[in-house]
């Protein structure tokens, strides 16, 4: 299912993994991935914990060799090349300065490394503190900055020997989440600027989805789906994708084609959905997924005023007494409003139990209140639909 490709035509690759795979005794951490990575793109790699990220880059720093496959940097097999004379550099989550040096000398050691010696060295760590916006700290010791601070002192000293791909694993884990957000946007700027190839792991997909040109979705040692950031979330190529990247509300049932499209067979209803993502036999379990803030709340007295309204210029334009049937809807009753930042968060259930999580923009208010009746609709376009047939395709819970 993965497409590994994903590099434009004509555009340089500067890293390029041709099945690669290594393992820990038993434990299979990283199982035959290949990935080509464009020179100055930037990509996250994204996945749960243990799903093989940090064994990922450090096969690429070289802190790790594979037991099979290839590993390219700029083209050449680096394979046997140890890691201080590979074209690639690594920022950690802990910055690993040395706190007896400035911050000055901190950036200056890493051109030491590179033979870069006298003024010229100085003036280029000068150069790079600029860039990172900490001009007027050269002299200060690391414990004087802010966490923020340090990891871009540590960014600096990375970039001071002018690698080919920078790596950077968890670079803004160890703070909090405005410094993460201001360094998200630094991380931005800095790489615009420079155009080196930034390969990131992390965790936290909203920075992968802030940061990223081309999200790389690892699972258990694999990668599970590649591509851009909105078609990944838009269209996950697999319910656990899916449920990885955002929230989901899940229906399961019996898929039945029908025409395009499909229909499904539920305990709630039948519901109408577009192709699967994926093949699923005729018959067969299907899992609907829709995201929160694709559902639609309204009352039901509006509904059935609506509804009314459809039938009347539905008689009109066909002469023929009958009610428009509408696609996609439950009943349900309102258990719980929420507003979370620019939104509000409806948790609504079903007569049976069901719950479900919708996502409003506000202030457009649903105009209900906990314990009103109403509708719950989905268009069919916005239903994933999936094969119910992988355990590790079970919804996570909803995350707040
Ligand atoms: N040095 C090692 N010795 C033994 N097993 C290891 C070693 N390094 C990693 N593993 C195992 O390999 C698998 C992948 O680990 P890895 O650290 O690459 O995952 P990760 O996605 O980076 O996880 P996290 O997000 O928790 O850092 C895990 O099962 C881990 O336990």
């Amino acid at each position: 299912m993965a497409d590994t490709s994903g590099v434009k035509a004509g555009t340089s690759v500067a890293l390029s993994l041709d099945g690669v795979t290594k393992r820990f005794g038993d434990t299979v951490a990283v199982d035959d991935v290949s990935l080509d990575v464009a020179a100055g793109e930037f990509v996250a790699i994204l996945g749960p914990s243990g799903s093989g990220k940090t064994t990922l880059m450090r096969l690429v720093a070289g802190f790790e060799s594979p037991e099979s496959g290839s590993i390219r940097l700029g083209g050449r097999i680096v394979n046997a090349v140890p890691a201080d004379k590979r074209p690639v550099n690594t920022v950690f989550q802990n910055y690993a300065l040395f706190p007896h040096l400035s911050v000055v000398d901190n950036v200056a050691y890493g051109l030491r490394m590179r033979g870069i010696r006298g003024p010229r060295r100085r003036a280029r760590a000068r150069e790079l503190l600029d860039l990172v916006r900490l001009t007027a700290f050269g002299t200060a010791k690391p414990h004087e900055l802010s966490g923020g601070m340090q990891q871009r002192v540590a960014l600096a000293r990375a970039l001071a020997r002018e690698p080919e791909v920078l790596l950077l694993d968890e670079p803004l884990g160890a703070l909090d989440r405005k410094l993460r957000d201001d360094m998200q946007a630094e991380l931005r700027r800095i790489h615009t600027e420079l155009g080196t190839t930034f390969v990131y792991v992390t965790h936290d997909q909203d920075e992968a989805f802030g940061l990223a040109d081309r999200l790389v979705i690892m699972r258990a040692g694999r990668i599970e789906q590649l591509g851009e950031p909105g078609a990944v979330y838009d269209r996950p190529g697999s319910a656990w994708a899916a449920n990885f990247v955002g929230d989901a509300n899940a229906i399961t049932g019996t898929y039945r084609p029908d025409g395009d499209g499909a229909r499904i067979e539920t305990d709630l209803g039948e519901f109408l959905a577009g192709a699967p993502i994926g093949s699923i036999e005729p018959g067969h379990a299907a899992t609907m997924l829709i995201r929160p803030e694709n559902l639609s709340l309204s009352p039901v007295a509006d509904q059935t005023r609506a509804d009314q309204t459809r039938a009347d210029q539905t008689r009109a334009a066909d002469g023929v007494r009958h009610r428009p049937e509408r696609a996609n809807a439950i009943s349900v009753r309102i258990r719980d409003q929420l507003a979370v930042g620019s939104r509000l968060k409806v948790t609504a259930v079903t007569p049976g139990g069901k719950s479900f999580e919708i996502l409003q923009p506000r202030p457009g208010r649903t105009g209900l209140s906990d314990g009103d009746d109403a509708i719950l609709e989905f268009e069919r376009s916005a239903v994933l639909l999936y094969a119910a047939d992988d355990p590790g395709d079970a919804p996570a819970p909803m995350k707040g």
